[in-house]
């Protein structure tokens, strides 16, 4: 069976979560099945291995898991992007929208080192309000931003129309619904 229909089957739908009319896609039966999060790190490797990354920014809380363990498995710097008021020393923030709400996020100020190539990782793409703003964090610290790489797109949602016509670049991902 090809990576990303295991990956689908895999995911868990829940319904009105976290408000009614959204279809939350559920990655936590992924993280419990180390052998296909195993594959599925092997698959972003060989995807992403044409970058040069010297970084990888995350977004709190589910961008976490993929993010760090990608970031180990490149052997790059892994750089965690909070929501706001959550790191302790001085930071830059980022205001934005997703599909359900708005919210701030926020990075060191000293996080990246200007000139680094950085990607943008988050567990689901949907409107690409919370990746646009990180992708706008990593800019405004003085480094380059060379990819977005997500497990699962929306496409319904406009997210990777956004982000290509904002940023001039192609975001990856694993699975497409
Ligand atoms: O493309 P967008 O419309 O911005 O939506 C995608 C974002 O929404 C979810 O995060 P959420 O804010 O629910 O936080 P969590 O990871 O802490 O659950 C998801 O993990 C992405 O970060
Ligand atoms: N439908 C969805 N499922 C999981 N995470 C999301 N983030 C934004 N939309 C989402």
């Amino acid at each position: 069976m090809q990576l990303s229909d295991k990956i689908k089957q895999t995911i868990r739908d829940v319904r009105d979560y976290p408000q009614p009319g959204i279809v939350f896609k559920d990655i936590t039966p992924i993280l419990s099945d180390p052998q296909l999060v195993n594959e599925m790190i092997t698959q972003l490797k060989t995807d992403l291995k044409g970058l040069h990354l010297d970084a990888i920014a995350a977004v709190e809380a589910r961008g976490f898991i993929f993010g760090a363990i990608l970031a180990h498995a490149l052997n790059v710097p892994f750089i965690p992007i909070r929501k706001a008021g959550k790191l302790p020393y001085k930071t830059i923030q980022q205001e934005y929208s997703l599909e359900y709400g708005t919210a701030a996020i926020e990075m060191h100020e000293d996080a990246l080192q200007p000139g680094w190539r950085v990607l943008v990782h988050d567990d689901v793409l949907a409107t690409g309000g919370t990746a646009g703003a990180a992708a706008n964090l990593v800019r405004h610290a003085g480094a380059e931003l060379v990819g977005f790489s997500f497990i699962i797109n929306l496409s319904f949602l406009p997210g990777e129309l956004n982000l290509l016509h904002q940023f001039g670049v192609n975001p990856q991902y694993l699975v497409t619904y």
